[in-house]
């Protein structure tokens, strides 16, 4: 039985980056990144273009392996990532309809055929897609199709779920629809690390706030005192508006 996010609690959390440094060559993406993400209300990374965000959700979630350092879940480094799901920048729907690509999600993730219909129902309520269930999904909004994403990741009950730029490109409404699901996803128990560069955003979302620069973590602190009070010069730009570069 169960539903989304009312599994028990997972040996995902935390997450934790002890000195993480990914290269490839001679180029330093991720450097020396100590990070612990721990259960709660969505963490937000921010920081501008290239600064590492997309690696760092990637390596987060077991895509991407350290050159040096070590990344642990729940205290353990060979957990597999059955309970983590991650909704890139730009979500590939396959030509088939909506519905028809949570199928396919759940045919991957081993989900028992006669949980299809019950999961299918419950993954598009969530994200307010019922309606289009059987459209196709490529011709779906920019804003639909982030929101189908959502759902498709969130077929296999994740304990963790990445986001890298959930609404870039998206209009102000589709933009809150999408921070709608994410909120909704957040208060079910499902930790949301997310990458964004909208400081709106990030402080509609955040519980606390990650800033990356040039590969290195920065600044990390609440979300409340982040904007309140930024500690580094790039913090205080990004806080004001400016552009950082
Ligand atoms: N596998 C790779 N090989 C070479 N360079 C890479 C690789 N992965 C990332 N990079 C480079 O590392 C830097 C950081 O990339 P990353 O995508 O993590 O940054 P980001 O903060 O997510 O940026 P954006 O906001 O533009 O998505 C970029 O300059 C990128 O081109």
């Amino acid at each position: 039985m169960g539903g989304i996010g009312m599994r028990a609690p997972s040996t995902e959390l935390p997450i934790r980056f002890e000195n993480v440094t990914f290269s490839v060559g001679p180029l330093t993406i991720l450097d020396g990144i100590d990070l612990n993400l721990t259960a709660g209300a969505p963490t937000v990374l921010v920081g501008p273009n290239g600064a590492g965000k997309t690696t760092l959700l990637r390596a987060a979630m077991g895509l991407v392996s350290p050159t040096r350092g070590r990344i642990s879940w729940g205290g353990r480094v060979d957990v597999a990532p059955l309970r983590r799901a991650i909704v890139f920048q730009r979500p590939v729907m396959l030509r088939r309809s909506a519905s028809g690509n949570i199928r396919y999600a759940m045919s991957a993730a081993g989900l028992p055929r006669a949980e299809w219909k019950r999961r299918t129902d419950e993954v598009l309520g969530l994200v307010g897609l019922d309606h289009v269930a059987d459209r196709p999904a490529r011709r779906l909004s920019g804003g639909e199709q982030q929101r189908l994403a959502l759902a498709r990741a969130l077929v296999r009950d994740p304990a963790v779920l990445f986001l890298d730029e959930p609404t870039a490109s998206l209009d102000p409404a589709a933009t809150k629809a999408v921070e709608d699901v994410i909120r909704a996803v957040s208060e079910r128990g499902i930790k949301v690390v997310m990458s964004t560069h909208d400081i709106g955003e990030a402080r509609r979302l955040a519980g606390d706030i990650v800033m990356l620069h040039r590969g290195r973590v920065i600044e990390t602190a609440a979300a409340s005192s982040f904007f309140a009070a930024p500690a580094t010069s790039e913090a205080r730009k990004f806080v004001a508006g400016e552009l950082i570069i």
